[in-house]
């Protein structure tokens, strides 16, 4: 059995962070492990208090889970401080982690901030270069390359900039913009300066309920590279998933709901 690992915040409300990605992870039929950055109460209408993990122990969770059971793809998601960033860079070096989802998370979608204003430089240069992929929404990837994304020629230009600084590949999600929902793939190409790029595109589904679109995507594209599928195959197959998700239309608590992560369990 494949082995995935989230390192995350936990939302108690059960639709994003380490919830969403347990769920997604055992819904592809592997085996999950969480390594918990944050508690957060939480639920769909808002964030109400988060109480961050010592960095010490988000080493402790990490040095249990690496020295016993290697996980074939780990997906990072809110990692709320500069010390629990240094902490994580650390340790995915030392046990020469592979096939690194990394999802930037800064503001929730219901508007609170889980990552401090002073950890961005740290997740800029520490983290986000050890990424076999980054997965930012609109908002994200505008902090990350510094310039406003209002259209899809702007989310081209910011993929290219991001790729280039980060040396690393980059999905841009477009849930933010109007329209289909039209992700972009950017990956460095053979030649300098040359950028491979390609759409995933699904009709918007009608359904405000998107708490935890975000966890879930970047979960089921480590699933898929843990089953050794190449990156653009994992992101075509983790959008279909999560597609599939939101047109189940679960309508849960009294603001923006989550999704049904078990619609392919019979
Ligand atoms: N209404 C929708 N219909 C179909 N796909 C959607 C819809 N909204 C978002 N998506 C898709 O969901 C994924 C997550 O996108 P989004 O841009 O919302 O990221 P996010 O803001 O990090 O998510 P969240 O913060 O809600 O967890 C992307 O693949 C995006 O295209
Ligand atoms: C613990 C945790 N991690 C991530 C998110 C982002 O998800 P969303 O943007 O859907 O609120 C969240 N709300 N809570």
């Amino acid at each position: 059995m494949k082995k995935v690992l989230t390192i995350a915040g936990s939302d108690s409300s059960g639709g994003a962070g380490i919830q969403a990605d347990i769920k997604t992870i055992t819904a592809h039929k592997m085996y999950a492990m969480s390594a918990i950055t944050a508690l957060t109460a939480q639920n769909t209408i808002g964030v109400y208090g988060v109480v961050d993990t010592p960095p010490d122990f988000v080493a402790a969770q990490l040095d249990c889970i690496f020295t016993d059971i290697a996980p074939d793809a780990v997906k990072i998601g809110m990692v709320s401080n500069p010390e629990i960033i240094q902490t994580i860079a650390e340790k995915l070096r030392e046990y020469q982690a592979k096939n690194i989802v990394i999802d930037p998370v800064m503001i929730s979608t219901s508007g609170s901030r889980l990552l401090s204003d002073d950890a961005l430089e740290t997740l800029h240069t520490a983290l986000l270069p050890l990424g076999t992929v980054i997965t930012p929404n609109i908002p994200e990837a505008e902090v990350l390359c510094g310039r406003e994304i209002k259209t899809k020629k702007d989310m081209l230009q910011a993929a290219e900039a991001i790729t280039a600084s980060l040396d690393t590949a980059v999905l841009i999600k477009g849930g933010h913009l109007s329209g289909d929902a039209a992700d972009l793939l950017c990956q460095t190409g053979n030649a300098p300066a040359a950028f491979l790029k390609e759409w995933f595109e699904s009709p918007r589904v009608e359904n405000s309920n998107t708490h935890g679109t975000g966890c879930t995507l970047s979960s089921a594209i480590a699933c898929n590279l843990a089953a050794g599928r190449r990156l653009e195959e994992s992101v075509r197959r983790a959008k279909k998933y999560l597609t599939g998700a939101l047109k189940e239309q679960l309508d849960l608590g009294k603001g923006a709901g989550p999704l049904d992560h078990m619609y392919r369990i019979p």
